[in-house]
């Protein structure tokens, strides 16, 4: 199992072994299910037990790099939400956001402090465009992917991700959450103030 799981077997981009046949060796032992495949696809990807379903495995077993996946659609009928644990081991692919816990509904937040207000509203629409993008694997359906919004006291922003159809996470989220790590956004923000030694007074 594990010479089967070695990274470059899986990398989509350069299939030394064709995916198919790969996932087929991976499923079914002389007929067996392989539980512990299908174990690991549940964990990651939140689908219920009975479902072996392609996204799980091409969630599973595609790149590393969250930004280039695709979300599946919210309403897709056995997505629920992502355990703590999942969500604890995701969150160290999208640098810079937080997990954050809200009445029991997991949820992905990162702030920034842009130039202006209008620069905040330039940032909101480069993420929109974004969001808008998301279709499912085979495009069928363009169900998008939403962050939750917030611009305060002018030069402050706030996005939330989060699937609503679960009521928490699923890998929906981290995939829009790297994506908006990918944005170009030198323009839209203001420069961090450096580190200043204590403050001298005279
Ligand atoms: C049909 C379509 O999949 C749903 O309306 C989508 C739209 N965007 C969404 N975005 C988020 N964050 N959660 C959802 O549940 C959701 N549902």
């Amino acid at each position: 199992m594990s010479r089967l799981m070695h990274p470059h077997l899986f990398s989509l981009s350069k299939p030394q072994v064709p995916v198919v046949s790969l996932l087929r060796s991976l499923c079914t032992t002389h007929g067996r299910s392989n539980t512990r495949v299908t174990e690991i696809v549940r964990n990651h990807v939140g689908l219920l037990p009975n479902r072996n379903s392609l996204y799980g495995f091409r969630t599973f077993c595609t790149s590393e790099d969250l930004s280039i996946k695709k979300c599946v659609p919210c309403n897709a009928k056995d997505l629920r939400p992502m355990s703590k644990e999942s969500a604890n081991g995701l969150i160290q692919k999208v640098e810079g956001w937080d997990l954050v816990d809200e009445g029991g509904i997991l949820k992905l937040n990162r702030s920034w402090k842009v130039k202006s207000f209008t620069k905040g509203l330039d940032f909101f629409k480069l993420v929109a465009d974004l969001a808008e993008a998301e279709d499912n694997i085979n495009n069928m359906v363009n169900a998008g992917h939403h962050p939750d919004l917030h611009l305060v006291g002018w030069n402050n922003v706030k996005i939330e991700i989060w699937t609503h159809a679960v009521g928490g996470l699923t890998e929906n989220d981290f995939i829009l959450a790297a994506k908006i790590n990918g944005l170009d956004l030198h323009e839209l923000l203001r420069k961090k103030v450096s580190a200043r030694g204590p403050a001298r007074t005279t």
